[in-house]
């Protein structure tokens, strides 16, 4: 049997990832594929507890201790839900996955990449998702989108330079692995993110070699 591929999206806060998502899946299940879709940090039990901490205004967490806490949800991620499933032969399709650690601790919270690198090396070894749909938007728009939603979590409180610093790691590693992260305008209207995303799909994906 065939692996799955894990296909994952990312961007900042507001890009329109989530608003995505469950186009993307049905646009692979009419290709017959198996699709589960999943979230970080979250997707497991222990990693949705976590992800109450990490969300959670009320609390302060040292850089280090949020970047410990986000990769110890993936590892639970991956065990029990993205590495069973590429296994069987299903594809995962997961908002936000190791990129996001990156942007966000290293950008936004200024964690040495290094760090990052070593707990990312530890946990993935040398497996990257197949394909990463990166939604770049200016950091006003991503703002402006959350806006129009009430709530604020701990991550969507912080101010326009945390998030300047975060599109700027995002577009420096779009530009750093090109084979495996698109950037996709999402400044654009839904239907032309969407016409977009069906494009590098349709490219990477599904090409016939001598079509
Ligand atoms: N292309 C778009 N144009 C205008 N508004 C959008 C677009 N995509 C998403 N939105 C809106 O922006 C807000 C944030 O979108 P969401 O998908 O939750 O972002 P993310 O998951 O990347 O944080 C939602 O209210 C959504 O309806
Ligand atoms: C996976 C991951 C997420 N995050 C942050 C980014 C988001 O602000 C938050 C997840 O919240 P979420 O609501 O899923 O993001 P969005 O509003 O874009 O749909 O966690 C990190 O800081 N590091 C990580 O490794």
């Amino acid at each position: 049997m065939n692996q799955g591929q894990l296909i994952t999206l990312e961007g900042i806060d507001g890009a329109g990832k989530s608003t995505q998502l469950t186009w993307i899946k049905e646009f692979l299940q009419r290709r017959g594929i198996t699709v589960i879709t999943t979230r970080e940090p979250g997707g497991t039990s222990l990693g949705e507890e976590l992800r109450a901490i990490l969300l959670d205004n009320n609390l302060t967490i040292h850089p280090e201790t949020e970047t410990l806490l986000m990769f110890a949800a993936r590892r639970e991620h991956l065990d029990k839900v993205i590495l069973p499933a590429l296994e069987r032969g299903d594809w995962v399709v997961s908002d936000r996955f190791t990129d996001a650690s990156f942007a966000y601790q290293g950008g936004g919270r200024q964690v040495k990449k290094i760090k990052l690198e070593v707990l990312e090396q530890w946990i993935q070894g040398r497996m990257q998702p197949d394909l990463t749909l990166y939604f770049d938007v200016p950091v006003e728009l991503g703002r402006q989108r959350i806006g129009a939603i009430n709530s604020t979590d701990r991550f969507e409180k912080e101010q326009g330079d945390f998030f300047n610093r975060v599109r700027a790691v995002y577009l420096q590693r779009a530009h750093e692995f090109p084979d495996r992260i698109y950037r996709i305008d999402a400044s654009q209207s839904f239907n032309e993110v969407q016409a977009a995303i069906r494009r590098i799909l349709e490219t990477t994906l599904f090409s016939e070699p001598n079509a």
